[in-house]
């Protein structure tokens, strides 16, 4: 074969079957194919039939003297789908069909064998204990759920889950995922959706031509079919892990990322439903946009979130992804959290001030408040409360005069202030910031208005033709203005400009915005994702369940729900463990983390997640004393997962990571929520907001966890944990 306009793909079974293989094959293999793509007619590839086969599209590749590939081949089309010796190679391609199936818009590769000639010609699949399990499940439903008739006696021969386990190179990708869902006790309706196939009554899209050209290109099929678009694509996936975020995304994921849209876009969707990797996919598609348009070629894709730390991890998930867009100098993709990005620009600008962040800064923006209250005589609020107004009304909104502040909404705040409070009011704060500016200090919100008023009054000057945005849960007012002022609407519309991603049950800095108040608005391009592929089912349910009771915005006017949302897999219960005492308590700990480990989990793999650094000094020296290395994340700082040593994390440090074990101790009713919050709460509105804010830093630190969670307390447990269990 040599003619240049062959499309190539892999189906996951072939990827898999060469991870199998030597290293020295896989090399070989991938120097053919990148030979190939690079120049199809010089470097053409010799298909031999296959004898005994029933599909004549099914082919034999010669790698070397000992190793075949297996692929199928019609019209410009050749798919990739097994690689192994030769008389294995052989033998798994006799018996293989592969064919369009409509019912689920995918590619089918079928071992069509009958029942007995099925099992012992699938090499892999185990012999099976007892035929039972999925006896129990009717012929009707396996077919109506994607199962095909061929691969119905195997199913009937799978006894138990380790069978299933063993099993996967037996089925069609599509129909193993089925398998799994269903033994894990999935009801109909979700394994659907975790499967990405339609049910009969949804299958609502306008239906394209069925032929094989199109299915294999579907969203639906590319859950398990990669199709290379460069050679460097092609050798990461065969040099690299086979993760799968990278590769096969969910269609309903796959639908989101790759298209354009009219305007400024939303994707919401629980913890681990894939908003990061979908926001990384959709920056790569923008960017391969402006890479083949030479009129562009200066333009660049902003990538922006909340902390450091996600920032970080985000640039070094997109070098997997797409290196060729960070390479460049600059780069067509630029990773940058929001905070950095504003200091940088204003400090190009000769913004005079700096801008107070962390550290000791603050302590002197605290002395600046304390000197402002001694210097004015308060009206009947408390201190906290009015540093409350300010944070969340002045600063948050933007308001710079009394007559605006006299007519601001402060939506979200709970006591109602006359006009003359708002007067006394007013009177402290232009004098706090006159204090600041007299000290050369800025608060962040300070420095995201200097830098719209810069970016409004400049001519448009920027590279960036598109914005996205992950976490926008923690951001604020101004923060959104700003990032509409970064791209803001062009004359000939407002295409692919601003992608937002984020969770507001995540919400754990107490800022909160509505996009449309600050020019963005994304009504009618508003999407959701509900697969957790992060947290086991039986982990997320007990995240969820702390949440119980809290109403959450849809990051714009609306109301968000979880309805939908679960997970792509099951695992063991929560462990949720009450001690009389804390030494009892973090013994425990310490016995669990070992227990973890030798069951074959990493210490790395382990985090164990605080509410304060006193609590992580305090558990770093018992793990050091009983013998157990640690390490401790700190803001700003990306984890170095080479590092050996079981994780300690703040809650809040601990949005952006993931570990196959979490544990959150020292949640007793006396140490959480922190006493002192509580404490300071302006009114019961604040005291409500603040715990609002606890339960989600709760739920986010839960669904941290992959496959185990444990939550402990000594004496009372928090109120903010659902079923207690005695020690
Ligand atoms: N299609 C997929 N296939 C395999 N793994 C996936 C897929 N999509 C997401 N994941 C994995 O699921 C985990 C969660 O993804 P991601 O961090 O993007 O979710 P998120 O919605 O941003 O989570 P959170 O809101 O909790 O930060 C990651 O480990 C990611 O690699």
């Amino acid at each position: 074969m040599s003619a240049a306009t062959y499309r190539v793909s892999y189906d996951l079974g072939c990827l898999r079957s060469l991870k199998k293989l030597p290293d020295r094959v896989s090399a070989k293999f991938l120097d053919m194919m990148t030979r190939f793509m690079s120049d199809p007619t010089a470097h053409g590839l010799n298909f031999e039939s296959v004898r005994g086969t029933s599909d004549r599209g099914v082919k034999s590749v010669r790698i070397d003297q000992g190793y075949r590939a297996i692929a199928f081949i019609t019209g410009q089309d050749v798919m990739f789908l097994h690689v192994n010796n030769h008389d294995e190679a052989y033998r798994w391609a006799e018996r293989r069909d592969v064919r369009v199936d409509p019912a689920t818009n995918r590619i089918r590769v079928v071992e069509s064998v009958e029942v007995k000639e099925a099992v012992s010609a699938s090499a892999e699949l185990p012999a099976a204990a007892a035929p039972d399990l999925f006896n129990v499940i009717p012929d009707e439903r396996l077919l109506a759920l994607g199962i095909l008739a061929e691969e119905l006696p195997k199913v009937r021969q799978l006894g138990d889950q380790d069978a299933l386990d063993g099993s996967q190179d037996a089925f069609d990708a599509t129909s193993y995922d089925i398998l799994i869902a269903l033994a894990a006790g999935y009801p109909d309706d979700e394994i659907r959706a975790i499967v990405g196939i339609k049910g009969p009554d949804e299958d609502t899209e306008k239906k394209t031509p069925t032929t094989f050209a199109n299915v294999i290109a579907s969203d639906e099929s590319r859950q398990h079919i990669f199709i290379p678009e460069t050679e460097e694509e092609l050798r990461r996936v065969f040099e690299g892990d086979l993760e799968g975020w990278r590769i096969f995304l969910h269609p309903d994921q796959r639908k989101v990322a790759y298209r354009d849209y009219s305007g400024p876009t939303l994707v919401r969707g629980g913890a681990g439903t894939g908003k990061t990797v979908v926001a990384m996919h959709h920056a790569r598609y923008l960017a391969d946009q402006i890479k083949k348009d030479p009129t562009r070629s200066s333009e660049r894709v902003l990538f922006t979130t909340f902390t450091t730390n996600l920032a970080l991890d985000i640039q070094s998930n997109l070098q997997a992804l797409c290196p060729e867009h960070l390479e460049g100098s600059p780069p067509r993709i630029e990773v940058i959290n929001l905070d950095r990005w504003v200091s940088q620009f204003l400090k190009r600008k000769k913004f005079p001030r700096e801008i107070v962040y962390f550290g000791d800064n603050k302590d002197r923006l605290d002395g600046i408040w304390r000197e402002v209250l001694d210097r004015h005589s308060l009206p009947e609020l408390s201190e906290e409360f009015i540093r409350a107004e300010w944070e969340q009304v002045v600063q948050a909104k933007g308001v710079m005069t009394e007559g605006a502040y006299f007519k601001v909404a402060r939506t979200g705040r709970g006591t109602a202030l006359d006009r003359k409070t708002r007067a006394s009011l007013w009177k402290i704060f232009s004098d706090y910031r006159a204090s600041m500016i007299d000290e050369g200090l800025a608060e962040p919100d300070d420095a995201y208005r200097e830098a719209i008023e810069i970016l409004k009054a400049e001519a448009p000057s920027l590279p960036y033709g598109a914005v996205v945005v992950d976490e926008a849960q923690d951001m604020g007012e101004q923060a959104f203005r700003l990032i509409r002022a970064i791209v803001p609407e062009k004359t000939s519309g407002d295409r692919n400009s601003i992608f937002i991603v984020g969770d507001a049950h995540q919400r754990i800095y107490g800022r909160r915005a509505t996009m449309t108040a600050c020019g963005i608005n994304v009504r009618g391009r508003s999407r959701q994702l509900r697969l957790n592929y992060r947290t086991s089912d039986e982990i997320r349910k007990w995240a969820v369940s702390v949440l119980e009771g809290v109403s959450v915005d849809d990051l714009d006017e609306g109301a968000d729900s979880l309805k939908g949302y679960t997970s792509v897999f099951r695992g063991p219960a929560p462990e949720l463990a009450s001690f009389s005492s804390e030494e009892k308590e973090v013994g425990a700990l310490i016995e669990w983390i070992r227990a973890v480990k030798a069951q074959g989990t990493l210490l790395g793999d382990i985090g164990v997640l605080l509410r304060t650094i006193g609590q992580i000094d305090s558990i770093a020296r018992k793990l050091d004393d009983a013998g157990i290395e640690s390490i401790r994340l700190r803001p700003n700082m990306a984890d170095d997962r080479w590092q050996p040593g079981v994780r300690l994390s703040t809650m809040h440090r601990g949005k952006g990571l993931e570990f196959q074990a979490v544990a959150i101790p020292l949640l007793s009713k006396s140490i959480f929520p922190p006493p002192w919050m509580l404490k300071g709460a302006a009114d019961d509105v604040d005291r409500r907001n603040i715990l609002q804010q606890e339960k989600s830093l709760l739920h986010v630190a839960a669904t941290r966890a992959k496959k185990l969670l444990r939550v402990s307390w000594s004496g009372e447990p928090s109120p903010l944990i659902v079923t207690p269990k005695k020690e």
